[in-house]
């Protein structure tokens, strides 16, 4: 039988096993099998060139019994109803493991923003706000960056927001620059978590992460500033990549310089001739394995290839299904996307409590406070799933959904 791809789909089959576990009837898995709602809207946009393209945008809101909604924006020409669904999910999952007082939400528009000019891009980000906002602000839910989107975007729609609003309202989205309103450490806060999680779980394996061996696809956001940070602590970043091909060094690739190259989208390989594909990366000999870019990467096809030791999700949905149940059963360490990628929603959540509140904090405070938080989370899974003899995946969904599922309980909507 073909292996299910389907992000949504086999979203739903670990959150009812989970729900199962934890001893909830079908009627807890009817409620949260689905985001509570779904917009989907059409935005036109002025192009340079004087014509009008209308793109299609959406916003799913999973559940917010906990508190209001939160999670990225994606601009992606691979972005899909099912897509967005699965994504908001996934982040009510994070805010439970971290204990965040929000429900999972996200959004995305279908578009390529690298064959679009700045101007067009801010037009589209600006009609995605209008477009959304009956259902959106900072009480509701609340936009943050993802693949494709940075804080330049997030400050256009934080204008859009203020302007409708006739308030200026920082709380509105995450990710702001700083002089919005964006909090320290909010820019290399995902990779700053999965920098944790990466040393906790090395602890576990009795890997040494002076000296090992990093393999990390993508290096956006997330992956480039995860480089940095393994190579600042003596790992050999060996290989990295982008969504045209990667590069491949045993002996260690100058990160630094890399950084320097690389363009405002995380491509960077496009420079260079002697490049391997991101198939061929992901099977890389090496210690740890960090895909961050996009989804179903870790297949029942590659699986059994995998030739790391441990393997950290900072992307969402990198590994399958299946492919998690093939590593667990080789003994490698996965540690999930939900857990691994949640030091970007923890800082997101502390930018929006100091915006609540008006009184900013250092990036050591915030740094502390994200070193905390990360170092439960961790603890927490890892011991469910060692004592129950289950992957971290599920683990981290059992972690993850109780929260929402005790205050959709405590409602009464169950
Ligand atoms: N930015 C954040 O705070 C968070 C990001 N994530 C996840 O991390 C992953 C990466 O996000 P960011 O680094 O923010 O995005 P980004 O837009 O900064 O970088 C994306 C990277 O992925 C590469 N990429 C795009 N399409 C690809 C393809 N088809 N094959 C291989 N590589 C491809 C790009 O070239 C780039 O290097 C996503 O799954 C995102 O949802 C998760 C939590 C928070
Ligand atoms: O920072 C946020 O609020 C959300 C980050 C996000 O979209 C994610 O963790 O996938």
């Amino acid at each position: 039988m073909a292996e299910n791809l389907n992000l949504f789909t086999s979203t739903q089959a670990v959150i009812q096993e989970a729900l199962q576990k934890l001893g909830y009837d079908e009627s807890m898995y009817e409620l949260l099998k689905e985001p509570l709602r779904m917009l989907e809207v059409r935005i036109p946009v002025k192009m340079d060139d004087g014509s009008v393209k209308v793109f299609t945008g959406y916003r799913a809101q999973h559940n917010d019994a906990v508190g209001p909604t939160k999670g990225g924006v994606r601009f992606h020409p691979q972005v899909s109803e099912e897509e967005v669904k699965a994504l908001s999910m996934w982040m009510t999952l994070k805010a439970g493991i971290v204990d965040l007082p929000y429900g999972g939400g996200k959004g995305g528009v279908i578009c390529d923003p690298r064959q679009m000019s700045m101007g067009e891009v801010e037009r589209l980000s600006r009609g995605y706000v209008r477009a959304t906002s009956q259902i959106v602000g900072p009480t509701k839910d609340i936009p943050a960056p993802d693949v494709f989107t940075n804080s330049q975007i997030m400050a256009w729609m934080m204008d859009e927001y203020s302007r409708m609003d006739e308030f200026n309202s920082p709380g509105f989205i995450t990710g702001k620059p700083i002089v919005l309103g964006g909090s320290q450490g909010r820019d290399r806060a995902t990779a700053q978590g999965v920098t944790i999680v990466i040393e906790e779980a090395a602890k576990r394996k009795n890997i040494d992460i002076k000296g090992a061996r990093v393999v990390i696809q993508g290096f956006g956001n997330a992956g480039s500033f995860l480089a940095k940070f393994m190579s600042d602590l003596g790992a050999k970043v060996i290989a990295i990549s982008d969504a045209y091909g990667a590069l491949h060094d045993p002996e260690g690739l100058d990160i630094d310089y890399l950084l320097d190259r690389r363009d405002s989208f995380g491509t960077v390989t496009t420079l260079f001739e002697n490049t391997i594909t991101n198939q061929e990366l992901l099977e890389l000999d090496c210690d740890i394995l960090v895909p961050a870019a996009i989804e179903n990467q870790i297949t029942a096809d590659n699986a059994h290839n995998i030739q790391a030791k441990i393997v950290v999700e900072a992307a969402n949905g990198p590994t399958t299904t299946e492919a998690t149940k093939i590593l667990y059963d080789r003994g490698i360490l996965l540690v999930p996307d939900v857990l691994a990628s949640a030091g970007g929603v923890t800082v997101s959540y502390f930018e929006w409590v100091q915006n609540n509140q008006g009184y900013y904090w250092s990036e050591e405070e915030v740094n502390e406070k994200l070193l905390k938080k990360m170092v439960e989370a961790f603890d927490n899974v890892y011991n469910v799933a060692e004592t129950r003899n289950i992957d971290m995946r599920l683990a981290a969904y059992m972690v993850g959904v109780r929260k929402t599922a005790e205050a959709s309980r405590f409602r009464g909507w169950v």
